[in-house]
Order: C-alpha cells, then structure tokens, then sequence
C-alpha cells in the first residue's frame, strides 16, 4: 500500500457486499480504520461496519465530508440520487477541488455519473469508473478500471494503489464498453464458480459422498485448480490436458461437457452479463 493511499481520507457511499470486501481487504493491507468512513442508510449494515472498526454513518454529506477519494458503492439504481446530493453538498460546501470519485456501481457510464456530480459551478469532479469483484475481501480481487479524461497520472496511480492492495490484477481498459465485459467476465464471475462448486457438490451428494466431504473436496479442488491457474507458468488448456488421460475418467466428463454444449452456455452467459450492464447504463443513465 502505498503512503499516498494510507494518508487519504477514503469515503464509501454504501455499506453493502462490495464495499465490505474492499473495505476488509483494505484493513488487512493494514490501511487505518480512522481514514475510512462509511456511510449506509441500514442499521444492520451499519453495525457490521462499526464492528469492522470504521466510522460509519446514515449521512453520504457527512462520510464523504473532507475526503480525498468517495467510491459509491450503491446499487446502479440509486446512483443517480447519491451523485446529484453529493453534488450538491459540494456545491453548498464550496468543496475545491472535490475528492477524486470511484463509482463501482455496474453499467453506470463515466458520462452519467459526470452529468450528475456536476457542481454548481459547471466543475466535474474527476472520476474513475471500476469493475472489482468479492474476492477483495481476501486480497485476491480481480479489478478493471477506465477514467474519465480529465483523471491526472497521479490520481490514476492512486486508484491503482487502491484496487491494487485488494486485487492481484488490476487492468485498465482502453475503452469504457469494455468495462461491461470486465463486469461479464471478473465482476460477476466468482458466482459462476460458486455455482460450479454447488453443482459439484449436489452430484457428488446425489452418488452417495457425505454432504461434508463433498464440500470439502469440491472447494479444495476449486481452490487447488484456482492457484494453478494463477501459479503455474502453463496455459489453462495445458493444465486441462494435464488431467486428462486418453479415454480415461476426464475425457469422459469433458465429453459429457461438449455434448451439452458446455462452451456455448459459457460463451452465452459472459454476453448475457455484458449486455445487462450496457443495459443498465442505458436505462438508468442520465440520457435515459
Ligand atoms: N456484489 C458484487 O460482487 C459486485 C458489485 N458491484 C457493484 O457494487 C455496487 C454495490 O453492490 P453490492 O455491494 O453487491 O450491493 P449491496 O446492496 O450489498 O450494497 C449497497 C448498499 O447501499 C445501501 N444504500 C441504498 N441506498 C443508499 C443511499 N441512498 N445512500 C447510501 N447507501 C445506500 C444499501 O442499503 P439498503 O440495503 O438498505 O438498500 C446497501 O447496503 C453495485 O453498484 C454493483 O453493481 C461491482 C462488482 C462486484
Ligand atoms: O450482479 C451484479 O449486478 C453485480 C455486478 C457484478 C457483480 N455483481
């Protein structure tokens, strides 16, 4: 972590999954609860982040008072509300220069969030659009990121810096759609797998395994597989092969795979996510 980043007053609008697994990810790269607030309209969630030892409020004006980076974490849904009061307040507060804001909300394009944030004044606070994923909660987030133009070098390396200590890859798009793709693929991917696992679990239960067993080897194997992926210098089609012995018990499943059309439910799926963020951005965007 960098000491830009630990020196920086970090603002979460939104209390929710995704801010709680950046939000622990942080912690655990020992950045100080005392620079990160909270805010979150849901006493439950509220509580969840005082135990995590941060400052937590029902105010976005108040957490986001004084900070140096504001990431909405707010569903897409309300994102248009939460940018146009904190908007406001800034113009109100006479804030200058206003914090860099990092939206993760999917789908809500840069142009969106810039039309809403817009200060009285006719000033766009800059701001930088990311796609992170749950895994940040064990610092092992994949991120992609694309900002808005006016975003200088050094407020791009401390959006680095900050996806950076909750995410082993950490890539900036050249192009803002490709961040739909980001969310189709990373975004939203660890529930494919999770998916995966419980299917895994449910067939192994179904042929006679101990709902206990099956899931401790189901999550081991996803794991094991998991740290080949990212540790292992061959490609996933090599490892796959690895496994596979002719005619021998994998042939079989990934057979049984191809029959049903495994690389077309996958392929369908990643563009079923991708069009639903571009989907997103359409209909609840500012020109919408
Ligand atoms: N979950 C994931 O894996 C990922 C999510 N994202 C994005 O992150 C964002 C948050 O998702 P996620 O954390 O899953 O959603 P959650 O619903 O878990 O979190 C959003 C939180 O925002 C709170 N909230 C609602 N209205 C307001 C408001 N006006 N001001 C402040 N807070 C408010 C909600 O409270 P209440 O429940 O009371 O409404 C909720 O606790 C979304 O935009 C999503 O697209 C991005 C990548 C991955
Ligand atoms: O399901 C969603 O819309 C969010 C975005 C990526 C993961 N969760």
């Amino acid at each position: 972590m960098t000491s830009q980043l630990q020196g920086s007053k970090v603002a979460f609008i939104g209390g929710g999954n995704m801010a709680a697994a950046i939000i622990g990810g942080l912690l655990a790269k020992d950045m100080s609860e005392d620079k990160i607030y909270v805010s979150e309209p849901w006493e439950v969630n509220r509580d969840k982040m005082k135990k995590l030892g941060v400052h937590t409020t029902a105010s976005n004006v108040e957490a986001a008072q004084e900070a140096d980076i504001v990431i909405l974490a707010v569903k897409p849904q309300v994102a248009k509300d939460v940018c146009r009061e904190l908007g406001g307040a800034w113009t109100a507060q006479r804030t200058s220069p206003p914090p860099l804001v990092i939206s993760i909300a999917a789908g809500i394009t840069l142009d969106s969030l810039q039309q809403w944030l817009k200060l009285g004044d006719g000033h766009t606070p800059h701001t930088v659009r990311v796609m992170p994923n749950t895994p940040a909660l064990v610092g092992e987030g994949a991120s992609g990121l694309f900002a808005s133009r006016d975003v200088t070098d050094s407020e791009k390396d401390l959006t680095t810096a900050l996806l950076g200590s909750v995410s082993k890859a950490v890539e900036w798009v050249d192009k803002e759609e490709l961040l739909d793709v980001v969310t189709g693929l990373s975004g939203s991917g660890p529930a494919y797998f999770f998916a995966l696992v419980e299917h895994l679990i449910t067939s192994a239960t179904g042929l006679g395994l101990s709902t206990e067993q099956a899931t401790r080897l189901a999550k081991q194997t996803c794991f094991g597989a998991g740290k080949m992926l990212v540790e292992s210098s061959e490609e996933p089609a090599q490892l796959r092969k690895n496994v596979t012995s002719p005619n021998g018990t994998t042939d079989a499943a990934l057979k049984s795979f191809d029959a049903s059309g495994f690389a077309d439910i996958v392929d369908k799926a990643v563009k079923a996510a991708t069009s639903r963020g571009e989907e997103m951005g359409r209909t609840l965007g500012a020109s919408s």
